[in-house]
């Protein structure tokens, strides 16, 4: 059973695909629009091939919302850049299992400066990888694409890492999260499998509808 009090996922809009010269008023219509959550996407070039944007970002949008930041660090070694991430405003940091050697000692670190942690597998990582740290963590994130960009497709084997994660929980407390290619056809699946917070970039932002229209469909 997800450890939330009702199974609603939390939607938490990507501004990856959000338009960049007007991001602040972006985050702000995303929040009005319902999303309790926003998801700020860091890309380092190196982890990735993608350079999305830094912790000065962050800091800039901070006083433009009031929703929960989820920081999904796309970088190599996070450690060094974790302390500016927190100061900028973070609430909850998400590192790869792939991007360090010292995993374990990162998500202390998250955690020692009052921060929620997670972890996240890219498609090519078994949910196995995660298995040393689900007792320390608030949060899982199973990456349904491979990482670096907005727009592509969802990769279907990643529902059953989904389903994976929510067996294997018992009676631990992390959220089991889903990032890329979400979109209102897939989003019931999800959250059935298990999934209790769905990113979304290209669906919110370049979504058919207005962003609560768009929000409201992956809610389903
Ligand atoms: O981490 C990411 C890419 O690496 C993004 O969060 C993800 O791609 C969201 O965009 P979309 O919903 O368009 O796939
Ligand atoms: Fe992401």
């Amino acid at each position: 059973m997800s450890p939330l009090a009702s199974h609603r996922p939390i939607i938490a809009p990507s501004i990856l695909t959000a338009d960049y010269a007007h991001l602040a008023r972006e985050v702000r219509a995303v929040h009005d629009a319902g999303a309790e959550w926003l998801h700020l996407d860091v890309m380092d070039g190196v982890f990735v091939p993608n350079i999305s944007f830094g912790a000065d970002v962050v800091r800039k949008l901070r006083p433009h919302s009031a929703a929960v930041f989820d920081l999904h660090l796309m970088v190599l070694d996070p450690a060094a850049m974790i302390p500016s991430i927190v100061a900028a405003g973070a609430d909850r940091i998400t590192i790869h299992v792939e991007g360090t050697i010292h995993l374990h000692r990162i998500i202390g670190q998250i955690h020692d400066a009052g921060l929620k942690a997670g972890v996240a597998i890219n498609p090519g990582t078994p949910v196995a990888a995660l298995e040393a740290v689900t007792d320390i963590v608030d949060q899982v994130l199973v990456m349904s694409v491979n990482p670096g960009f907005g727009g592509q497709s969802f990769i279907a084997s990643s529902l059953d890492k989904v389903a994976a994660l929510r067996e294997r929980r018992g009676a631990r407390q992390y959220l089991i999260c889903v990032d890329g290619g979400v979109k209102p056809d897939n989003a019931a699946a999800l959250v059935e499998a298990g999934a209790d917070m769905l990113v979304a970039g290209s669906a919110v932002f370049q979504g058919a509808g207005t962003y609560a229209e768009n929000i409201a469909a992956l809610r389903g």
